[in-house]
């Protein structure tokens, strides 16, 4: 297990910029998620830990050693890929232990640790099968397996679940966190699915555009976003966005919205009067209310089972709210609501969080 440390790392292809400057500070045992939608540089940063790409420039350290000039195989990581890249032609403990007998293992601690690591992924019963004769997720299996029997530093997973139907992810990915806590090691984790970020991370680090634009534990990014990108990209249905005025005089605080009307809101000591914001809440935290301040028309019901999605617009811009109580869908074509004033996040014109 080993702590990695990212220092000013920045990517280019030719004269094309990719990742322009991160650091980031892993520590020895976390279970980082790095996510973001396609193209912000996630792989390439996981696949610069991997050796698997050159730094342009920046360092990377793992356990406190410089490792921008090592090859893959020296880095001490293993890497476990969506395409499990498992040898065909060999059986499920051959593929296991091929990294071991490469290294010329003694024969017993083969068997032992194999064994270990098969039990730990319910894989006994599959250690003389091919790959072909395995289903997509025992196949993701081996290919951890193969990774845990290394003993590494540290696992990078890349994407490891997207070849899998929904109902296999979901069950991988706590077999995922299961092995995490019973192994401890220093996990980076990439995915573009903000459920599996926030199920499995103790701190995602959320990319777009080659830039870290937050990095905390799943709820302090899904309570306090820290700007408009990573607000809209985690929380699913995601958070409804108004433009609008901030005013804050005598008694009152409020944002005045494109059409006039009002909504209550905390104070923010930063802003002044007048100025341009953007206010959001989850669909979830929106509270219907017969008597509520706000009125806005029903487009689309969307019962989930969980519960409701209520496609509304509010002043001829689409908004939604998520809810668990069924009798809404009795309610005609206006809704009412109110937005509590502590479920509300401001953001200034440059779309940085204010509190
Ligand atoms: N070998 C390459 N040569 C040139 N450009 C590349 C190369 N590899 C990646 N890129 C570009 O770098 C950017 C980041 O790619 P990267 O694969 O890291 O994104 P990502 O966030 O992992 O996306 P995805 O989820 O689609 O894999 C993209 O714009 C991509 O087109």
């Amino acid at each position: 297990m080993a702590s990695i440390d990212i220092s000013g790392v920045k990517k280019s292809y030719g004269h094309f910029p990719v990742l322009h400057g991160v650091d980031l500070s892993i520590r020895n045992g976390e279970f980082i998620v790095l996510v973001g939608p396609s193209g912000c540089g996630k792989s390439t940063l996981l696949r610069m830990i991997a050796g698997l790409e050159e730094v342009t420039s920046g360092e990377i350290r793992i356990a406190e050693k410089r490792v921008n000039e090592l090859a893959p195989k020296d880095r001490d990581i293993a890497m476990v890929f969506q395409s499990y890249a498992l040898y065909p032609h060999m059986s499920v403990a051959e593929n296991m232990s091929y990294s071991l007998r490469l290294r010329k293992t003694a024969k017993d601690k083969i068997t032992r640790v194999v064994a270990d690591a098969a039990a730990k992924l319910g894989l006994d019963p599959l250690l003389a099968r091919r790959p072909k004769a395995l289903s997509g997720g025992q196949r993701q299996r081996v290919a951890m397996g193969r990774a845990i029997v290394r003993q590494p530093k540290a696992f990078l997973f890349d994407e490891p679940l997207s070849n899998l139907d929904a109902r296999l992810r979901e069950q991988m990915r706590a077999e995922i966190k299961k092995l995490h806590g019973e192994l401890g090691a220093t996990s980076i984790y990439v995915t573009h699915d903000q459920i599996e970020a926030m199920t499995l991370a103790d701190r995602i680090v959320a990319m777009h555009g080659g830039v870290v634009q937050q990095v905390g534990s799943p709820l302090d990014l899904y309570d306090r976003p820290a700007n408009l990108f990573v607000a809209g990209f985690i929380g699913s249905p995601g958070m409804n966005f108004m433009k609008g005025r901030y005013m804050s005089g005598g008694n009152t605080t409020a944002v005045l919205l494109a059409d006039g009307s009002p909504v209550a809101v905390e104070p923010r000591g930063g802003l002044e009067n007048g100025t341009e914001v953007t206010l959001g809440i989850r669909p979830e935290h929106v509270a219907i209310s017969a008597m509520g301040a706000i009125e806005a028309d029903l487009d689309l019901v969307e019962p989930t089972g969980f519960g409701i999605i209520m496609h509304l617009s509010l002043h001829g811009l689409p908004f939604k709210i998520f809810t668990t109580d069924r009798s809404v869908l009795g309610s005609g074509s206006k809704v009412r609501a109110d937005f509590p004033k502590d479920r509300l996040h401001i953001f200034d014109a440059e779309g940085n969080r204010v509190d």
